[in-house]
C-alpha cells in the first residue's frame, strides 16, 4: 500500500469559529495540523490582548493533551488599532500576527480598515517588532469587478504599502489569480502568501456551470481555471513563499443554501488529504512536506514541528453533512471518493 509520512503540518489560516462550533472545529484542525493561525473575525472581532486570550482559553478548553495542538492567535487590526497595542500584542507570546481585512471585504470585516493607509503607523511598529501582517487581499470598491478585486488590491493597495515597509513581514492570505503569485514571486523573502486546497483544485466553472453549487462560494471568489494552474505550479514549485492555509471557514448548511448565502468553505475535516490530491494532480508529492510543514514556520520565525503524520493511498468517501453546533455543515467535496486517507493513532 503506497504510504506518505511527513513532518505534522500545521495550518497558517483557519476559522475555528466560537461557541458551540469549536467542539468540531478544533477538533477537525488537531487531527493533522500542531499548530494554526486563528483568524479574529468573531462577533465581535478580536481587537486587543484581552480578547485574544478569553478566545484562546475557550479553543484550549476543547482541546487534550494527546491532540497537543496550539492555537496561534490574531488580532483584527481596525481605524483604532494603536501602535502601543502592537507591543502588548508581541509582549503576550501567544499573539503571532495582525490581521488586516478591508472593511466590508468578506464575512465580519465591517469593523474593518476604512483605508489602509489609516493603519501605517501600525505597520511601522509591526515591522520593527517582526510581527507579521496577515491581509484579505480584496478591495471593495463597488465599480470593481468580484473578480478584478484581489489583482486591484495587489496594485493599489499592496504593492505601496510593500514598498514603504520593506521589513515588514506580509502575508498574502487565501491568494486565487496568477497576478497574486508573480507579485508575491518577485518581492523580497518577507512577502509570501497562503494557499487554499479549493483554490487549487476547483475554478470558476466548477462553482457556476450546470448549477449553481454554494458550498464552493468562498472570497475571494474561485477564478479561471488558468488561474488555478497558476496557484498548482506556486504551491508545488518548492519555493519557501508559499505555504499551507486552509481558510477553512465553517456556515451552517441553511447559511449557505439561501437566497443570499454566506462566503466560506469548510475543509478542515480532510485538509491534509486534499492537499495530497492537488500535489499527486502535479506528480509532486515530495513537495507537499516542505508547503504545508516546513515553509510556514520558517517565515513565522518558530521551530519545525518534530512529530510525523501518515497518508494511506486509500479511497473513502467524503460525508454528505458534518455537524456545526446545532447545524448541519457540508464539508468541502461532500459525497466526492477521496483518494489519500490519514492514518489514525500517529
Ligand atoms: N473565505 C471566506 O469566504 N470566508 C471567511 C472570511 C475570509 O477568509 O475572507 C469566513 O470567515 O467565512
Ligand atoms: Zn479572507
Ligand atoms: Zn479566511
Amino acid at each position: 500500500m503506497q504510504t506518505l509520512t511527513i513532518t505534522r503540518p500545521d495550518d497558517w489560516h483557519i476559522h475555528l469559529r466560537s461557541g458551540a462550533a469549536l467542539q468540531h472545529t478544533v477538533k477537525d484542525a488537531a487531527k493533522q495540523f500542531a499548530r494554526a493561525i486563528v483568524m479574529p473575525n468573531l462577533v465581535p472581532p478580536v481587537t486587543n490582548v484581552e480578547q485574544a486570550d478569553e478566545y484562546r482559553q475557550a479553543i484550549m478548553r476543547h482541546t487534550t493533551e494527546s491532540m497537543d495542538f496550539e492555537p496561534l492567535m490574531t488580532l483584527y487590526l481596525t481605524d483604532n488599532t494603536s501602535p502601543e497595542d502592537i507591543i502588548v500584542a508581541v509582549d503576550s507570546g501567544f499573539v503571532k500576527a495582525c490581521k488586516l481585512y478591508p472593511a466590508g471585504a468578506t464575512t465580519n470585516s465591517d469593523s474593518g480598515l476604512t483605508d489602509i493607509e489609516n493603519a501605517y503607523p501600525v505597520f511601522e511598529k509591526m515591522a520593527e517588532l517582526g510581527m507579521p501582517l496577515l491581509v484579505h487581499g480584496e478591495v471593495t470598491d463597488a465599480e470593481i469587478d468580484i473578480f478584478d478585486r484581489e489583482k486591484v488590491f495587489i496594485e493599489t493597495k499592496l504593492a505601496p504599502v510593500v514598498k514603504q515597509f520593506p521589513n515588514l513581514k506580509v502575508v498574502l492570505e487565501h491568494i486565487t489569480t496568477r497576478d497574486a503569485v508573480e507579485f508575491v514571486n518577485e518581492q523580497g523573502p518577507n512577502v509570501a502568501a497562503t494557499i487554499t486546497a479549493h483554490h487549487l483544485l476547483r475554478n470558476r466553472n466548477d462553482m457556476l456551470v450546470g448549477g449553481i453549487r454554494p458550498h464552493l462560494y468562498c472570497l475571494p471568489i474561485l477564478k479561471r481555471q488558468e488561474h488555478q494552474a497558476a496557484l498548482l505550479v506556486a504551491a508545488t514549485s518548492g519555493s519557501p513563499k508559499f505555504f499551507l492555509g486552509t481558510d477553512s471557514a465553517p456556515h451552517a448548511k441553511s447559511k449557505k443554501e439561501a437566497a443570499c448565502g454566506c462566503a466560506g468553505v469548510y475543509t478542515a475535516n480532510a485538509a491534509i488529504e486534499l492537499y495530497a490530491e492537488a500535489f499527486e494532480m502535479m506528480d509532486k508529492l515530495d513537495r507537499l512536506e516542505g508547503f504545508a510543514s516546513f515553509h510556514g514556520p520558517d517565515f513565522y520565525g518558530l521551530p519545525r514541528n518534530e512529530q510525523k503524520i501518515t497518508l494511506v493511498k486509500e479511497e473513502w468517501q467524503m460525508p454528505k453533512h458534518l455537524t456545526l453546533g446545532n447545524d448541519k455543515l457540508v464539508p468541502f467535496c461532500a459525497e466526492d471518493m477521496i483518494q489519500w486517507k490519514l492514518k489514525a493513532d500517529q
